[in-house]
């Protein structure tokens, strides 16, 4: 399947004529689009999932008391503050949800597990006995989906209704548990890896399409005197802004692909009931989701502002995009928790990994003693993948190493663990961020790897990922100047290479947006569309506007007395 329809959809706007500037950058592209687009076109398989929880979840408040007498489950909100809120569909649709609640057996408290309920009636949609539910307003995107509260006032389900895959309450009262207690959370991780392609890399996808297709057709002042206005792509502050979230985009999709394979092999694990692949699955899922919605999110907020004025227009479709890819960084679990979530399975793999204790393999790498000092003598060094990777290799483990020495450090100083921890956190989330940072270059290095076959795309492939690579070096020059492992020398050579990359992307960076393979409907924007037709689209688009449709209602009422002299002076 293709990532998106792959029909250019450019009929309906009666605008056939493709701009002679877009057709030009397709003309002179390195590579063939086709062959690029089935290179992407090999993702994993996605499926999604919607049910309602909410952060602290062991601090959930809402019970679910098993009466033995009738088979069933009481479930109870407690409080106000203790309601769920958010979920989708919720508001105004579902008949049933899933509730995850604290269940009590004979007063015992056996923690969080997940209840089917039913909230509405099937006859009248009217709310079921002891069901608060409702909308919960305005929000900032998402007006298309109904996010709804509830509140469950003994509210009674028949015993079944538990799900019990991995634990079970048998009719006598007897608490089974087939895995372990995190099992239960599966469903978080599952959704984490599943939304990271369709509500988080495609946007950026979408952004750089818009920006880039605009930034070859816009033309703003001159490059040199006496020539026609240059395309603002040729400028090289704005390569600078668009081409890293381009490489981004594709080493996230690449990154993707790794985390689903990693998630099916976790689940064939889980089915046959061996979780050992969960604290794993968990901490990768958690730091990527967060490292890859707030990278496409800074991403798609600065191909935005790289469109001017026109981008600020609805009409560009990067508004929406932003408003909707910023809740990706809140929802599924919010960002910060998710990466401390990740720090603390990398405090204690560096702990076993020094130890000499086996660990998972994404984290092996913490128990190698790496040279203390780079060794690229030239700018040309640093686009060979061996000098970057080892680089962001050293990177994570330093910043690593030395939050697990200041944590113990202050807990052997007579802190309580929790108070040590808090006090770790801001660099823990830097340790947690280095480390997806080096599996993501490493992983994209090794896709490049495989495509030997395809010459022209590895070529061009290999290109990105430098740029990726040595982008992320760029802008965080401080943590890897930080212990002298990159001098201040060899961080200009850093730059040097990374500049002159610019150059070399510029080219194929718009036939690199069209092997995205959006149809202009998907994209929905009067600057991002196929033919380039930007002016004339903007021109139709802003016509439909309502109020180019009317007069304006203000006119009789204000505009026209005030025009024909009837309205006070004061
Ligand atoms: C078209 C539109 C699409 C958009 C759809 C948007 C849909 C959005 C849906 C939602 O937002 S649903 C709500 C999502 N809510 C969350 O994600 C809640 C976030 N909170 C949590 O995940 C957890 O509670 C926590 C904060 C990670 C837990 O922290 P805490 O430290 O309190 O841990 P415990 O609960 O005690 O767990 C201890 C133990 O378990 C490990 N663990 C936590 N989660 C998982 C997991 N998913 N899988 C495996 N293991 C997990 C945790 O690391 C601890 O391990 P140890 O260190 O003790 O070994
Ligand atoms: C568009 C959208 C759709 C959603 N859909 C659903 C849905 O379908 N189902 C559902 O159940 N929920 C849904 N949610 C809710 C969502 O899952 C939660 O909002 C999210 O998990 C964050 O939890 P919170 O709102 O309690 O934030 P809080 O936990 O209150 O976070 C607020 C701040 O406190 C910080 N913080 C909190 N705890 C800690 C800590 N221990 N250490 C350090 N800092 C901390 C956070 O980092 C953050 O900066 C949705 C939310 C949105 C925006």
């Amino acid at each position: 399947m293709a990532l998106l329809d792959t029909t250019k959809d450019t009929q309906g706007s009666g605008l056939a004529r493709v701009n002679p500037d877009l057709a030009s950058e397709r003309l002179t592209a390195s590579f063939c689009v086709p062959s690029l687009t089935a290179v992407l076109d090999g993702g994993a398989e996605r499926t999604r999932v919607r049910r309602a929880v909410g952060t602290y979840l062991q601090g959930l408040e809402t019970t679910a008391v098993f009466d033995i007498s009738t088979q069933e489950f009481i479930l109870n909100t407690p409080t106000i503050s203790a309601m769920k809120w958010w979920p989708g569909d919720m508001g105004r649709s579902a008949t049933h949800t899933v509730v995850f609640a604290q269940l009590y057996i004979h007063g015992k408290c056996y923690g969080v597990h997940p209840f089917i309920v039913q909230i509405r009636s099937l006859q009248d949609h009217s709310p079921c006995p002891g069901v608060i539910a409702g909308d919960i307003g305005p929000k900032m995107n998402f007006e298309h989906i109904d996010n709804g509260y509830l509140m469950l006032k003994n509210v009674r389900i028949p015993r079944e209704n538990m799900l019990n895959k991995f634990c079970e309450v048998q009719p006598d009262g007897t608490y089974i548990r087939h895995g372990s207690q995190q099992i239960n959370y599966f469903t978080m991780t599952s959704l984490r890896i599943s939304l990271i392609a369709d509500e988080v890399i495609l946007p950026l996808m979408k952004a750089c399409t818009i920006a880039i297709r605009y930034s070859v057709v816009r033309r703003q002042s001159k490059l040199k005197p006496g020539e026609e206005e240059a395309k603002i792509l040729d400028y090289q502050t704005q390569q600078e802004k668009l081409l890293p979230q381009l490489a981004a985009a594709y080493a996230f999709h690449f990154i993707n692909n790794y985390l689903h394979e990693l998630f099916n092999k976790g689940y064939k694990e889980i089915q046959g009931r061996n979780f050992a692949l969960l604290p794993e699955l968990h901490a990768l899922s958690s730091g990527f989701k967060a490292m890859i919605s707030q990278y496409c999110t800074s991403g798609v907020d600065i191909c935005l502002r790289a469109c001017g004025g026109h981008g600020y227009s609805l009409l560009s479709g990067l508004p929406s995009l932003y408003t909707k890819i910023l809740a990706s960084c809140i929802y599924e679990g919010e960002n910060t928790i998710l990466l401390l979530q990740t720090a603390r399975f990398l405090i204690k793999c560096f702990t076993a990994a020094r130890a000499g204790q086996p660990v998972p393999p994404s984290v092996t790498y913490l128990a190698a003693m790496k040279p203390r000092k780079c060794p690229a003598k030239d700018k040309l060094d640093f686009l060979s993948p061996d000098i970057y990777t080892e680089a962001y290799q050293h990177a994570a483990i330093r910043l690593i190493s030395s939050t697990a020495a200041k944590l113990q450090d202050l807990i052997q100083s007579g802190a309580e663990r929790h108070e040590a921890w808090n006090q770790c956190t801001v660099q823990l989330v830097q340790a947690a961020k280095a480390h997806c940072h080096y599996i993501t270059v490493k992983n994209f290095v090794e896709t490049v790897e495989k495509l030997e076959n395809t010459a022209g795309i590895q070529n061009i492939m290999k290109h990105l990922c430098d740029l990726f690579a040595l982008h992320g070096i760029f802008s965080n020059a401080g943590i890897f100047l930080h212990d002298g492992y990159i001098t201040g020398a060899q961080m200009d050579m850093v730059t040097a290479s990374y500049l002159d990359l610019l150059g070399i992307i510029r080219k194929d960076a718009v036939p690199l947006v069209d092997a995205f393979d959006f149809t202009d409907k998907n994209l929905n924007s009067a600057l991002g569309s196929y033919d380039g037709q930007v002016y004339q689209r903007l021109y139709e688009w802003a016509q439909k506007a309502p109020t180019n449709k009317q007069i304006s209602p203000a006119y009789e009422k204000y505009l026209k007395p005030l025009l024909h002299n009837k309205l006070s002076k004061l």
